[in-house]
């Protein structure tokens, strides 16, 4: 049996959890940080008084989404920071997962590194005792341009990370981690999938254009693909912020059926996670046994870059 929450909330932050209530997803966010990570702190309480093991904020959480804020609101990794200025967020998401006693995806945030002179879209993973378990840096950059509706070039500020991220989580199994624009790339989920994840979650902020076309429909897809849980967990939608997020926190089943959908709103959702359904779902349609790896390859196999 698998659990999880999500929480959403109006700025730029979602999170999801699992536990007595399988999958929790909320999601929120603001132009203050500490004003964020208060917020964060307040929901993921919240969602583990309600009995969540597992929990998942939005993509950007502690800060608005956007190339011009990413440098401003960017902290360094450092476990033992030489100032308290130097990563909040870090240390505010390790100790809100110990007093929740959770597994806690902490969303993203915009990182510097000062090894590489580089900012990235960055998502952290800890578990109850507040250790790190899992880096994300996003993958695949957000860099669209559809005229006369959005043009976003994440790349004009971040750098991607190189890694397909899977974390295991004591007592669930293995989830795999990305973030928003990765999910539209089915090679990332399914090498997760068949590196044996049983839960795909994506802290994510599409925007109302792509929302309303490819949000549901892209975790469905990859659920149906790969016969497992995917949650997509966004911040609230904000329209006094410089951008939309389409906001509507899900997450699909292993039918790609889909268990839970917030609307554009701060809020909370829980979903049971049930292990047993997906291999219900496997052994009535096969696909997952099916495949012809003598006709074409197995990308989970050979060259991949992955960390768990
Ligand atoms: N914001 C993103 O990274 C992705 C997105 O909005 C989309 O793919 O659409």
């Amino acid at each position: 049996m698998y659990r999880g929450d999500l929480i959403s909330r109006i700025t730029a932050t979602s999170m999801f959890a699992a536990g007595s209530r399988d999958l929790n997803l909320t999601s929120f966010n603001s132009a203050d940080k500490a004003t964020n990570l208060q917020r964060a702190r307040t929901k993921v309480l919240e969602a583990s008084k309600a009995g969540a093991k597992l929990i998942v904020l939005p993509e950007c959480f502690n800060s608005p989404y956007g190339t011009q804020f990413f440098p401003k609101y960017a902290e360094k990794l450092l476990p033992s920071p030489p100032s308290s200025d130097d990563s909040p967020s870090f240390h505010a998401l390790s100790a809100v997962a110990k007093e929740a006693n959770a597994f806690l995806i902490g969303g993203s945030i915009p990182e510097y590194s000062p090894e590489t002179e580089k900012y990235y879209n960055t998502s952290l993973t800890f578990s109850p005792s507040g250790a790190l378990i899992a880096t994300h840096r996003k993958t695949h950059l957000f860099d669209i341009d559809i005229p006369g509706k959005i043009k976003f070039k994440e790349s004009d500020v971040l750098s991607p990370g190189n890694k397909v991220t899977i974390v295991d989580i004591p007592e669930y199994g293995k989830v795999g981690i990305a973030i928003c624009y990765d999910v539209r790339f089915p090679e990332l989920a399914m090498i997760a999938a068949r590196k044996g994840c049983f839960a795909l979650i994506y802290p994510g902020a599409f925007n109302m254009t792509t929302g309303p076309l490819h949000w549901s429909l892209q975790a469905r897809a990859r659920a149906m693909d790969n016969q497992v849980y995917v949650a997509l967990c966004s911040p609230a939608r904000d329209m006094e912020a410089t951008y939309h997020a389409w906001g509507h926190s899900l997450v699909a089943d292993p039918n790609a059926e889909v268990l839970a959908e917030m609307d554009e709103k701060e809020g909370i959702a829980y979903v049971e996670l049930n292990g047993e359904k997906i291999d219900d779902i496997r052994r009535g349609i096969p696909i997952y046994s099916q495949r012809r790896f003598d006709v074409y390859p197995d990308i989970s196999e050979g060259k991949v870059k992955y960390e768990e």
